[in-house]
């Protein structure tokens, strides 16, 4: 053993770095001789640009990834193939051809998403519902977080706060503005829509006040109101919950050797771990909280209707409970099942709401005409009086508001992309693959292609409105579709159609420049700036 170690050693030391050089390329020639030859016999060939060793396709994203993606797939066609490093993924851009992935029955074989070991590593297995494989606990999850979402009372809460927090944000509209003699207001709104989708959402949620709004006008003007312990700690939260998106990319991408063993990954393993118990002990912590209140409420006083306290609720003397299911179904939760379902309500509350209505207010802005239906239906639905209370029942007679949100959905899809996966050998498109083949819907392509939409490029809301336009089925998926498709869109959507209402009842909006717009894609497709001019209607 001894001997072999030495010679070892003194063969490696006698080596040149020519001979070091010769031995890299001939390792280097055989691994890309393997890669490819593997690449070329594989099955089902698709079209797709050529994949390189260890890196597979990165080389091509750059910048704004889901315009890359949108230009690759019209090169490409309808189905094509992307390597993410050596992980390949089948691209899908036909309503079709998705039928199966897109399945709503308990049946369906595609109730997974593709995801790794990592998850154990993220203490996160069989937790939640977005990143859950566990079908037992994601449909106890689904179901538990899908009634907190439909509760009456809630939807009537949320649209009593959101009319005060747009005062508030109007009231920091107008300071910012003073000076401005002819009223105008220029506002860049990207900055300030995901800060009010903030300060709706986490009280929704947690019945915690947030401030971001107050402290982004801080930072603007140097002024220090005062911010609350508890809205400094639910802004940490937020902006954590923003790194635990990030982090769930990086674990799903960086195999576990590089983020063990090698610098900087070690480093940023070791982050987003910290930020990981940094949030759950968050949420736990204010689960049991809450439990404590609860338990001390007066008999008879009603519970506020935020989603912690129905889920905490939920299945107890105090809630009620889920209809027609086994015993399984039947318990309460405990407080790490709350605590996940929270961080995902709050996660799906803020960027993806934010984005989506500034999606909404930039294609209002540059369809004047639509603009106009928009204060008629307003108009007709809420009266002159601008002042007066807006309720539930007045949001649900907006359908032309509702229609610009579903149609700038589809323009923009603030998720551009679904992944789906089976555990299950199966054929999907026409071509059978292995179990856990990975499959990305991409619904940016499908919404915004010939194939499905007439004049696809054009704002149409009347679209959803007309008997005979209906969108053919799973060509409009800005929420996915199937088993797993978004519980919260109820709740989006009455988000999305009371701010769209709020502003436009008082204001006409326009555009500043041809520049005024701006998104990106980082996690999903964000709004980076809408600078408009905001003119007041009682003006008109
Ligand atoms: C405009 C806003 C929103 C958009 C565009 C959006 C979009 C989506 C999409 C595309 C999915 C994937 C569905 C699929 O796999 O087929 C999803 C899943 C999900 N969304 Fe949303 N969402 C929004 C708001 C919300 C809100 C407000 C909540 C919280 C109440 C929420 C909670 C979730 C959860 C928990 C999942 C995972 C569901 C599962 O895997 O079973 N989302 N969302």
């Amino acid at each position: 053993m001894d001997y072999t170690i030495s010679y070892i050693t003194s063969y490696i030391t006698s080596l040149t770095l020519t001979d070091c050089l010769t031995t890299f390329l001939i390792i280097a020639l055989l691994y890309t001789t393997k890669y490819y030859l593997s690449y070329f016999t594989r099955s089902n060939p698709l079209p797709g640009p050529l994949p390189f060793p260890i890196i597979g396709n990165a080389y091509l994203f750059r910048g704004d990834y889901a315009e890359v993606f949108l230009k690759l797939q019209k090169k490409y066609g309808t189905m094509m193939e992307l390597y993410f490093g050596p992980k390949r993924m089948i691209w899908i851009g036909d309503a079709k051809l998705i039928k199966k992935l897109n399945d709503p029955s308990p049946k369906s074989n595609f109730p997974y998403r593709a995801i790794g070991s990592w998850i154990d590593e993220l203490k996160m297995t069989g937790m939640g519902m977005g990143l859950n494989n566990h079908m037992s606990s994601w449909r106890f999850n689904r179901a538990m977080l899908a009634r907190s979402v439909i509760v009456p009372s809630l939807f009537r809460q949320l649209v009593s706060v959101m009319e005060k927090t747009f005062e508030e944000l109007e009231s920091y509209w107008i300071k910012l503005s003073k000076g401005n003699n002819n009223r105008i207001m220029k506002i860049d709104l990207a900055d300030w829509v995901y800060k009010y989708t903030n300060d709706i959402i986490v009280p929704t949620v947690t019945r915690k006040p947030a401030g971001m709004m107050l402290t982004h006008y801080n930072n603007l003007t140097n002024n220090n109101s005062k911010i609350t312990f508890e809205q400094k700690q639910a802004i940490e939260m937020l902006g954590r919950i923003r790194i635990w998106q990030r982090s769930i990319v990086f674990f799903y991408f960086f195999p576990k050797f590089l983020r063990h063993y090698v610098p900087p990954f070690t480093f940023l393993n070791s982050k987003y771990l910290y930020n990981i118990n940094w949030l759950n002990e968050y949420f736990i912590n204010i689960t049991k909280i809450r439990r404590k209140e609860i338990e001390n409420t007066p008999k008879g006083e009603i519970l506020s209707s935020d989603i912690l306290t129905s889920l905490i609720c939920s299945n107890t003397h105090l809630g009620t409970k889920l209809d027609n299911v086994n015993d399984e179904y039947g318990r309460p939760m405990t407080n790490e099942e709350i605590m996940r379902v929270t961080i995902e309500a709050i996660t799906g509350g803020t960027n993806p709401l934010g984005s989506g209505i500034c999606f909404t207010l930039y294609h209002l802005a540059k369809n004047p005409q639509a603009q106009s239906k928009v204060h008629e239906e307003i108009d007709r639905a809420l009266g002159k009086d601008i002042n007066r209370p807006i309720t539930y029942d007045d949001l649900i007679k907006l359908h032309y508001i509702e229609a610009c949100f579903k149609e700038s959905l589809r323009m923009v899809p603030v998720i551009p992309f679904i992944f789906k996966a089976s555990d299950k050998e199966d054929t999907v498109a026409g071509f059978k693959w292995k179990a856990k083949q990975e499959f990305f819907i991409h619904n940016y392509y499908i919404h915004n292609t010939k194939a499905h939409w007439r004049d696809p490029e054009l704002f149409i809301p009347e679209r959803y409105l007309n008997d005979n336009e209906k969108p053919e089925e799973n060509s409009h998926l800005p929420f996915g579709g199937g088993i797993r498709i978004c519980p919260g869109r109820h709740l989006a959507l009455t988000n999305a159609k009371m701010f769209i209402t709020l502003i436009f009842r008082k204001y006409k909006m326009e555009l500043v420049d041809d520049n005024s717009f701006a998104k990106s894609y980082d996690l999903d497709n964000g709004c980076d700036k809408l600078e408009v001019y905001l003119s007041p209607r009682c003006e008109e």
